[in-house]
């Protein structure tokens, strides 16, 4: 399997490439050169799979280049650091099948790429003999599960930009507390968007990234989005177990488009997906350009899921790929287009086939403590924010036949403030966060300027 960038000057490259190179060279994003097709038959074989085992099937069918012990034992050492047997297991609440993806060591569904990731990094760096500096933005999940992913490697450093009181307590607490000498925490003076742009303008200047050998744990780097397409897949066979389904819709709380992208993938390798339920917050971009045709940047607004506190959605650009054909000129010319304009328009036949795909809906945030509050009443079951948006949107556009997956994308104790105001008290802490507040911090405020980032880089990269 080889990859290409979405903007097309990119081209054969090899999983390890790809991999190794996070931001395509052309300020494109990475894509394998095709999608595997499945048949109905070989997806009846993945159906009961254990977790690591059906990663292993799923992920071996785009990475050609790693041979197939060393594959597996990336995944069987990946997933062992999860807290449920089932790894992402699938429970069912009122009509609702919940895909919990947060047993993971930081407690959400980044958990499941960037546990993978960090060790494919280890692997990639030892068989080169090569050292990394990982420079990534958050806007509070990605940086914590990332820097779990890398605490305390060798030949890595990792540099995590968040934005400054713009992400939960509990989540500025799981990346400041980790003190490892190779962890540099940035709290920047701006959004989460300000952050992604600082990114891919550092990857963009190509002696920079070459001169610190720079590294992506964002959904940048093809691998997270492959290593989520996989629980689409354990998904669809636990619910199919269930139900006898024929047919299945997943719910997706949705911010930079990387999980529902990954869930777009999983459709085009046919899994039997009917429609994927895109739900954002009042951060509503993507709903209005699956709804209206319009995807215009506006300014960013706080909400209860700050995690999806996102304007430009670094994903949409691997959508765009597919919605034009794969033809790479078209997406150069919609880069620059929403560049220069800050927006983008579509013609009826581009949004037919995005209604073929997708629902949408934006919930806003008294909607999101009402969900909280009346699933927690009907079921006993807390949802954290950005579930409650996926699970508002599936009770609100699903068609009552089809059985609809809700994503749990993140565990309510990394969102007390907001579950308090829901429910009137504070969610249960895993053991993972007790006395938390207590441990040693480390991190460093910063403007969100490129430059200054650049510097803090170059005096302390490896
Ligand atoms: C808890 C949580 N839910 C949902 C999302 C949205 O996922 P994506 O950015 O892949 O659309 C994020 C952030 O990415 C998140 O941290
Ligand atoms: N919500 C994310 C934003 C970054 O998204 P990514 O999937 O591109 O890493 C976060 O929690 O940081």
């Amino acid at each position: 399997m080889k990859y290409l960038s979405t903007r097309g000057r990119v081209r054969s490259l090899s999983f390890k490439d790809a991999v190794m190179m996070g931001l395509a060279d052309d300020g494109g994003l990475l894509l394998p050169e095709s999608i595997p097709q499945l048949t109905p038959g070989d997806i009846a074989a993945l159906e009961m799979l254990d977790y690591p085992e059906l990663a292993f099937q799923v992920l071996s069918r785009f990475v050609g280049d790693i041979p197939s012990a060393d594959l597996k034992s990336l995944i069987d050492r990946s997933y062992a650091s999860f807290t449920h047997p089932d790894i992402t297991p699938v429970v069912h609440h009122n009509g609702v099948h919940i895909l919990e993806l947060f047993h993971g060591p930081t407690l959400a569904f980044k958990d499941v790429a960037l546990q993978f990731l960090g060790n494919l990094f280890e692997y990639l760096l030892a068989e080169r003999g090569e050292k990394m500096n990982i420079l990534g933005a958050t806007s509070g999940d990605t940086g914590s599960a990332a820097i779990y992913g890398v605490r305390g490697k060798e030949n890595i450093n990792i540099f995590i930009l968040h934005p400054h009181r713009k992400v939960s307590p509990i989540q500025e607490l799981q990346m400041t507390t980790v003190t490892d000498p190779n962890v540099f925490n940035l709290a920047i003076r701006g959004t989460f968007d300000d952050g992604q742009r600082i990114v891919k303008e550092i990857f963009g200047d190509l002696d920079f990234k070459a001169k610190y050998a720079l590294g992506a744990v964002n959904s940048i780097n093809w691998a997270r989005v492959l290593a989520q397409v996989v629980y689409y897949f354990y998904a669809w066979g636990r619910v199919r177990k269930k139900t006898d389904c024929r047919e299945i819709c997943f719910s997706v709380p949705t911010g930079n488009f990387g999980d529902i992208f990954a869930g777009f993938i999983a459709k085009k390798m046919g899994l039997p997906i009917r429609r994927l339920i895109l739900a954002t917050n009042e951060n509503n971009i993507l709903t209005r350009f699956v709804r209206q045709g319009d995807y215009s940047i506006g300014a960013v607004s706080q909400t209860y899921s700050p995690s999806m506190d996102i304007q430009l959605a670094s994903n949409f650009e691997r959508y765009l790929f597919y919605l034009y054909d794969e033809q790479s000129g078209r997406v150069r010319d919609a880069m620059s287009e929403l560049a220069s304009t800050g927006r983008l328009a579509f013609t009826a036949a581009e949004r037919e086939k995005v209604a073929q795909n997708f629902f949408a809906q934006a919930v806003s945030n008294a909607e999101t403590l009402e969900t909280i509050r009346d699933f927690h009443g009907k079921t006993g079951y807390l949802l954290d924010p950005h579930t409650a948006v996926g699970v508002r949107a599936a009770l609100d556009l699903g068609d009552g036949q089809t059985p609809t997956v809700c994503l749990a994308t993140a565990h309510p104790a990394k969102f007390g403030e907001a579950v308090q105001l829901a429910i009137g008290q504070e969610p249960t802490r895993p053991a993972s966060l007790a006395g938390i507040e207590d441990r040693e911090k480390r991190c460093e405020t910063i403007d969100a300027d490129t430059t200054a980032i650049k510097n803090y880089l170059a005096t302390h990269a490896l």
